[in-house]
């Protein structure tokens, strides 16, 4: 069967094998954005992880993707496959990748969605020429509303970087960046749908204290984020602008951005947004150390 993008395009990737290797959710997230935008086979996709075989069980039952039950081995799926999508924890890299890099080839490309890894860490830890794509996505590629950053070694070619934007595309947008900004793309948009969650969860209690039921006060702030996310995307207007035709002078509006302003908020989202780039930076460091040990 040939593939082709959302656009009708035909697709660099359709005809290649993906192994993930790390079953979680950022896997999962883009397997199922990969299979429900049609850009991959769940046969020519196949994830394998550290023990868990019910996890796999269910990945397999849920998607029809390929993993060691199907009665083929971690080393046949690793070495057949022309991507291999490394999605494990930071702390549990070193380990991972050891137990691999000598079934890796250097035609495949390696991906890794890693937070703080750098190309340089990882390929000391591989250990011979590789071709390495580091990316930052988020969850929203579960749905195709992710973001990712890309970053390519040098050894990457124009075809291999085709295939990688064709793949992360497809669960959303991509945005090419220099490795130097792969932490504060972490910061913005890796970690960002957590914000989100959060200042949700945080209306949700505040609706709750109203006296609305959580049911009818998950509806009323969902339906707030999806119209003002849509607000700011098609009318194209700057968020601060959109704000202030929310906000009646000494309204009710005005009320509650003062509450939050006096807090200090957006100096402590600011903050967040910070934070979470120089974590990333600061795992990154731990990595280095770790295989400079
Ligand atoms: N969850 C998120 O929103 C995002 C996560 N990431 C990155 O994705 C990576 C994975 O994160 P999650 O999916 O959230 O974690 P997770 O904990 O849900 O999944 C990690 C997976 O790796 C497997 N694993 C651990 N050690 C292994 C080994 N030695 N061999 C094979 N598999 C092994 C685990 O069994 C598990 O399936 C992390 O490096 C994180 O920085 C990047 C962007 C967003
Ligand atoms: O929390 C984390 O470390 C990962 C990376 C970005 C989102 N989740």
């Amino acid at each position: 069967m040939s593939l082709t993008t959302q656009s009708g395009q035909s697709s660099a990737v359709s005809n290649l094998r993906i192994c993930f290797y790390g079953a979680g959710s950022m896997a999962e997230a883009l397997v199922r954005g990969l299979i429900h935008n049609n850009l991959a086979e769940p046969g020519r996709i196949s994830m394998l992880n550290r023990q868990n075989a019910d996890r796999l069980r269910e990945l397999h039952d849920r998607y029809g993707i390929v993993t060691v039950q199907q009665g083929v081995s971690p080393e046949d799926l690793l070495q057949d496959a022309d991507i291999v999508m490394l999605a494990m924890k930071p702390k549990d890299a070193a380990e991972a990748i050891a137990q691999i890099r000598h079934l890796l080839r250097p035609e495949q490309l390696i991906v890794s969605v890693i937070a703080g890894l750098s190309i340089d860490s990882l390929s000391r830890l591989i250990g011979k020429p590789v071709s390495i794509v580091r990316t930052m996505p988020n969850t929203s590629s579960t749905i195709g509303l992710g973001v990712t950053g890309l970053s390519y070694s040098a050894g990457v070619t124009d075809r291999q970087r085709i295939v990688a934007e064709q793949l992360f595309g497809a669960v959303g947008m991509t945005v090419t960046i220099p490795e130097s900004m792969q932490d504060a793309v972490t910061g913005v948009s890796g970690s960002g749908p957590a914000y989100v969650y959060y200042f949700m969860e945080s209306m949700i209690a505040g609706a709750v204290e109203l006296g609305f039921d959580p049911e009818e006060s998950r509806r009323l702030v969902l339906q707030t984020f999806l119209g003002a996310a849509e607000m700011v995307r098609q009318t194209g207007e700057d968020p601060a602008e959109l704000r202030r035709k929310v906000t009646s002078p000494n309204g009710t509006t005005q009320a509650a951005i003062e509450l939050m302003e006096r807090d200090g908020l957006k100096t402590t989202v600011m903050g967040a947004v910070a934070r979470s780039a120089e974590r990333a930076g600061e795992i990154g460091k731990e990595l280095e150390r770790k295989i400079n040990e």
